[in-house]
């Protein structure tokens, strides 16, 4: 079995305290016997457009990414570091690095959707005013098996996941920040769906609510089995979930509903 955490963090217009308070839970976290942790989407400031360009980073000269390697080499766990907006060439990207034991890099991905939205009496966003959006599709390979990551909204586009399935990923990491509006509709279902559609592990990482933030998000971090069962979810607080993941149940599961061995993709991918 592998032992898996998600912090849900409060993020607030701090950087510093921001990721202090990273540090802090990705350590309790891997103390209390994590082997994969995750942060959420945004985790080194608020969600909201006018922050992202002022915290952004360049990679190699970067506070946020420089704490996930410390505490990845420290702990000798593998860091989903949720994301953080990253400078390149004066663009900003919706970015998530991946650190392994060593402290090294091993994977990044851009948020490929960006959330532009106007829903009638609920949220209006428009990402693509403030950021550039990425375009590959993300897996990594890890000694517990190759995982896919994808940001957020990009958990809407079932292709993607697919795609990663495909490849291999037997877990997939979503850090996100869903809102008061597309959360209670659809968090839920969407993890659940994209772990039945594909048997694999889902693991979506929110941040807190903070109702007095520009953004509210929508909390519930969540881990669902290939099975499509929820195994732990979070509430709206400070938090760290964890999952007891048993890899021979994917295989489990494919076995017993041999989907992709029944698909027929030259009917559908035209
Ligand atoms: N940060 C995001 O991409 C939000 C996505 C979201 O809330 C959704 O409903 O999709």
């Amino acid at each position: 079995m592998l032992k898996v955490a998600l912090c849900q963090t409060l993020v607030s217009d701090k950087k510093l305290n921001n990721l202090e308070n990273a540090y802090r839970k990705i350590s309790r976290a891997a103390f209390n016997g994590a082997k994969i942790v995750s942060l959420c989407e945004m985790f080194n400031c608020p969600y909201s457009g006018q922050y992202f360009r002022i915290n952004a980073e360049e990679e190699d000269d970067s506070q946020s990414v420089d704490m996930l390697k410390k505490v990845a080499k420290e702990w000798q766990i593998y860091v989903v570091g949720g994301s953080i907006p990253e400078l390149c060439e004066n663009k900003v990207y919706n970015t998530s690095y991946v650190v392994n034991p060593q402290g090294e890099i091993i994977a990044k991905h851009r948020k490929i959707h960006l959330f532009d939205v106007d829903i009638q009496n609920g949220i209006r966003f428009k990402e693509s005013d403030f950021l550039s959006s990425g375009n590959e599709v993300t897996v990594f390979d890890t000694i517990y098996g190759r995982i896919g990551l994808c940001i957020c909204y990009d958990i809407r586009f079932p292709e993607l996941i697919r795609k990663m399935s495909l490849m291999g990923a037997k877990m997939v990491f979503v850090p996100a920040a869903f809102n008061m509006t597309t959360g209670p509709a659809h968090w839920t279902t969407l993890f659940r769906a994209r772990a039945i559609d594909n048997q694999v592990y889902m693991f979506g990482i929110s941040p807190a609510r903070d109702i007095n933030g520009a953004y509210t998000s929508y909390g519930h971090s969540i881990i669902v089995n290939p099975w499509g069962e929820i195994l732990n979810e979070g509430s709206e607080f400070e938090d760290i979930i964890y999952g007891e993941i048993d890899l021979d149940y994917v295989d489990k599961v494919r076995n017993e509903i041999p989907i992709y061995s029944h698909r027929k993709p030259e009917l559908y991918n035209k």
